[in-house]
């Protein structure tokens, strides 16, 4: 079995949560409170940027000299986005320029960069993953079910998530990482799929956290 196969069994559980979640029910059916979305936006781009340096990092650890393209062709992609949303949303919805990331938000960016800098870059790369992966899923899922809402107004936004350019790179993604795990012992290979994992949960929370506001309690 591929290592893929493997990682995306064992975080099956928690994709069904996060289909559940009440911020992707609301968004699928275009009822989603505006406040929440701007405060999904605004952390989304603080994320995206920091994504960014995460991928560039790894790009600069690979030995592949195709690997090391793709991972710096993932990182320009994620800060186009995070630009774009600069431009769009973010004046649309009135959102400040500045954004502060809310806990939720600095623990898995910091997680992110702590393993694309200090974990061994299969790990690295098993960890940057669901960002890719789990989107792809619930961007399909969500497109699939939406196409009966009319005039969802966060239309744009799915479609993001359902192009054909954005399943390339997320096959991409999955492809190099299958190879970096073929190559890896049985004990590297439990902890990338232990970073998969976590990667995953903190997907889940990162949506939950905008669905709630989240906030710094002191
Ligand atoms: C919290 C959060 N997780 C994942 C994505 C999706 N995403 C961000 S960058 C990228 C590909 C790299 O170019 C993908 C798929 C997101 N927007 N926000």
């Amino acid at each position: 079995m591929k290592w893929s196969e493997q990682a995306w069994g064992s975080i099956e559980p928690i994709y069904q949560k996060i289909l559940e979640l009440p911020f992707n029910q609301e968004l699928t059916a275009g009822t989603l409170d505006k406040e929440r979305f701007k405060f999904y936006m605004a952390q989304d781009a603080y994320y995206l940027g920091e994504f960014g340096k995460a991928l560039s990092t790894i790009s600069s650890r690979l030995q592949d000299l195709n690997q090391v393209l793709a991972y710096s062709q993932f990182a320009t992609g994620a800060i186009v986005v995070e630009r774009a949303l600069h431009e769009s949303y973010f004046k649309t919805l009135g959102i400040p320029d500045e954004v502060k990331p809310s806990p939720t938000c600095l623990l898995y960016t910091n997680y992110l960069l702590s393993k694309s800098a200090f974990a061994n870059v299969e790990v690295a790369a098993a960890a940057v993953l669901p960002c890719f992966w789990i989107y792809k899923e619930v961007g399909d899922h969500i497109y699939a079910q939406q196409s009966a809402v009319r005039d969802n107004p966060y239309k744009n936004w799915i479609d993001t998530y359902s192009g054909e350019e954005f399943a390339q790179s997320v096959m991409q993604a999955i492809q190099i990482t299958d190879q970096l795990a073929s190559e890896a012992s049985d004990k590297l290979q439990g902890e990338m799929l232990e970073a998969f994992q976590m990667a995953t949960r903190l997907e889940w929370m990162f949506w939950e956290a905008a669905y709630q506001k989240e906030s710094w309690a002191i």
